[in-house]
């Protein structure tokens, strides 16, 4: 299996924690695009969605799959989400999409989180894929200077405005080997709304896709 076929295979394999009658959290990203495209044939079996991103909203709506504001849902019992790196406590980095935000919101809210990756995203130590963090447009140098104070490298994307009016710093080389204290300490400086590190709230559920099948840890 190529990479794009085992991204389909973990996402159809997420098809099986989807409860009749359900409103479904679904992230963002090619991953997640299978996820859309394999849930379009159960629309007739769920209530809806909750969109991640904009993107996300499109795309189920396409479908035909009802977008539920998250502040109408008292209840969200799956999230089904990608990944740009999955370490094996289930911990993630994500927002390679600049979704971060938004993600974290609707995992928030999610009993249960499905991530749904290929192989390629399994990683031994969070940190090679650069850390997304969404930032004020005003506090951007501001906030560049502290994660520099970090440790990392911040790269401002450029040209990139997230669905929430904001900017990206993907900040190279930063040390991740305490994933919730760096989540925590970014998350602390003033300008940041949020980073891409999933330590406080990992995935309940890792569905790899790779060469031989879907593996579940
Ligand atoms: O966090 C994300 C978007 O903000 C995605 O889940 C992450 O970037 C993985 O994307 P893909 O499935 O395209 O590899």
């Amino acid at each position: 299996m190529d990479q794009n076929a085992q991204k389909q295979a973990a996402a159809e394999a997420a098809l099986s924690f989807i409860e009749p009658d359900a409103i479904v959290g679904v992230g963002t990203g090619s991953t997640a695009n299978y996820f859309i495209d394999a849930l379009a044939t159960r629309k007739h079996q769920i209530r809806g969605a909750v969109a991640s991103s904009e993107a996300t909203a499109e795309r189920l709506r396409s479908h035909g799959i009802e977008v539920f504001d998250l502040n109408q849902v008292d209840r969200l019992p799956v999230y089904v989400d990608g990944a740009d790196e999955v370490n094996k406590h289930r911990e993630m980095i994500k927002g390679g999409g600049g979704a971060l935000t938004r993600e974290k919101i609707v995992a928030a809210v999610a009993d249960q989180f499905i991530c749904i990756v290929d192989e390629s995203k399994c990683v031994d130590v969070l940190g090679a894929f650069p850390l997304p963090v969404e930032v004020i447009p005003m506090a951007r140098s501001l906030v560049a200077r502290k994660l520099a104070g970090l440790g990392g490298q911040p790269r401002y994307r450029d040209g990139f405005v997230t669905d929430n009016g904001n900017l990206i710093l993907d900040v190279h080389h930063i040390d991740l080997g305490r994933p919730l204290k760096m989540e925590t300490d970014i998350n602390q400086l003033v300008g940041v709304v949020t980073n891409g590190l999933f330590a406080l709230r990992p995935a309940d559920v890792v569905l790899v896709g790779g060469r031989d099948g879907v593996r579940r840890y």
